[in-house]
Formats: C-alpha cells, sequence, structure tokens
C-alpha cells in the first residue's frame, strides 16, 4: 500500500513519484532470447530466454525464490557476464561482439554495480573507494572529484565514515557506502543485488531514498534484486523468476 501523499512516508520507504513511471518506451537495456548455461558434465542454467526491455527511468525490482536466477540476470543485465546464447542490447548497441574493453568502459560511464557483498576495497578509506573509479574515469580535477563524493557520502549519511577502512563501519554503513561507491560516476543506471538485505528499517529507508531519488530527479533507471517485499512493493515494475524464467512482469 503507498501512501496518496508519498512524502508523508507511512512506512520506511517513501516514493517520491511513482505515477512517473514511463514504461519501457526509451529501452536502454534489451535482453533478446538470453540464456546463461555453465558448461559441465550436467549443465546447469542460471537464466534461461530471456526477453526483457528496460527503460530510462524506471524502477524494477527482480524477484523470485533463491536461486531463480535474480543475480544471474543482474550480472548479465550489468555487462558483468556474457549469456551462452541471445544477446544484450544496450544503448542501441548490441553487445555481443564486444571487447572486454569496451564492455569495462561501457561500466564504467554508465552502469553502478551494487554487489550483494559490498566488494569494498578494504585497504583504501570510505572516500578512497569512492574516487577510485572516479579517477578512473576522469574527465575533472581533483578537488570536484572530492566535493562531489563528499556530497554522495553526505546524502546517505555517512560523512563522517569518510576517513574511515570499511572493516571500521557497521553493516548498514558498509552497505550505503557500497552505494555510494556505485553512484560515483552518476551512472544511468543502477543495480543493485539486495541492497537492503540485512539493513534494519532506518538503513533500508535511506538506501531506497537514495535510490528513488536519483532515478526521479536525474531520470536513471534502478534495477534491484531484492527478496524484500516492501522495496519490491514500490518499485514500479516487478520482474519474477522462477527456474530461471520470467513468470511475470508487472508495472505497480
Ligand atoms: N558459478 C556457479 N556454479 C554453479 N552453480 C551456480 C553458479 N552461480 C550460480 N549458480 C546456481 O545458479 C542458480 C541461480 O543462482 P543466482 O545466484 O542467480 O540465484 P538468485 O535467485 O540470485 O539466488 P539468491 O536469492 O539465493 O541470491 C542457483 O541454483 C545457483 O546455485
Amino acid at each position: 500500500m503507498v501512501p496518496a501523499n508519498p512524502a508523508a512516508g507511512a512506512g520506511p520507504y517513501r516514493l517520491a513519484d511513482r505515477d512517473a513511471h514511463p514504461g519501457a518506451k526509451d529501452a536502454g537495456i534489451v535482453a533478446r532470447g538470453v540464456s546463461r548455461i555453465l558448461p559441465g558434465a550436467v549443465p546447469v542454467a542460471l537464466v534461461r530466454n530471456i526477453d526483457l526491455t528496460i527503460g530510462k527511468s524506471e524502477f524494477v525490482a527482480i524477484t523470485g525464490p533463491s536461486g531463480s536466477g535474480k543475480s544471474s540476470l543482474l550480472y548479465l543485465l550489468g555487462l558483468l557476464d556474457l549469456p551462452t546464447t541471445g544477446s544484450i542490447e544496450f544503448h542501441g548497441q548490441d553487445t555481443s561482439a564486444m571487447d572486454e574493453a569496451t564492455m569495462a568502459a561501457l561500466r564504467l560511464s554508465h552502469i553502478g554495480f551494487v554487489f550483494q557483498f559490498h566488494f569494498l576495497l578494504p585497504e583504501f578509506t570510505v572516500l578512497d573507494n569512492l574516487l577510485i573509479p572516479m579517477r578512473r574515469k576522469g574527465g575533472q580535477p581533483l578537488d570536484r572529484m572530492r566535493d562531489r563524493a563528499g556530497a554522495i557520502l553526505a546524502a546517505l549519511q555517512l560523512d563522517g565514515e569518510a576517513a574511515k577502512r570499511p572493516d571500521q563501519l557497521s553493516g548498514g554503513q558498509r552497505q550505503r557506502a557500497a552505494l555510494a561507491r556505485a553512484l560515483a560516476n552518476d551512472p544511468d543506471y543502477i543495480l543493485a543485488d539486495e541492497p537492503t538485505g540485512n539493513l534494519d528499517t532506518k538503513n533500508a529507508a535511506i538506501v531506497f531514498d537514495m535510490l528513488d531519488r536519483r532515478r526521479c530527479e536525474k531520470e536513471r533507471t534502478v534495477i534491484v534484486v531484492t527478496h524484500d517485499l516492501g522495496l519490491a512493493e514500490r518499485a514500479h515494475r516487478r520482474v519474477h523468476l522462477v527456474d530461471g524464467r520470467i513468470v511475470a512482469d508487472r508495472a505497480a
């Protein structure tokens, strides 16, 4: 149930602009007949024959039972893994024939990925974890990068933790730091694997608000894999997987 005035916030999450769902008309990531099969004596199909179009400014939740292929699909959509059959089109470009360097450049500029296990670099501070991808992308002076990183951290209520290393943070702070890093290069697509998993209500609400604000204010696309019914209910579209196949794809 979504409050009539989302700003009133009836639950842990507030949705800023639920009715602005633009549908898939401005297609950004298109999966066509995508399967991912691990070879072996008994091949394992992670996802099977997926057709999916995700457009600009959508907030999509990928749901399904454990082992249904949600993370595998997210990795494929985020160009972190390659389909065994079928193709992924990204911004109108077929990625099948791209080399790894081109894919890496696309990821660096356009995709922010929040992993299920944060994968922050343990030997660097939180601030440096944001500055590293920024410097790899380049294009602006270090002072500007620092200001931007500081603003992202402040928006996620992490301004006091910038100089800490990941092992000095709480679980919720680490999860938020991982989201901050994913946002460092202001990606067009934010793909997050269980971004609110194991978070308390307050931390989950901070994460959700940040994701929804990016979508709303900057027309970014958000795709989350989640078991969190609260988060899934507030997405504009829910794609449900069972045994690696899409069994439901519904606008909320
Ligand atoms: N490298 C791998 N080798 C063998 N099996 C794998 C591998 N990666 C994933 N799988 C299997 O593929 C299936 C899909 O995995 P995936 O992680 O995509 O599911 P999921 O829906 O995200 O699960 P969860 O909700 O538990 O995170 C699972 O049965 C998993 O055990």
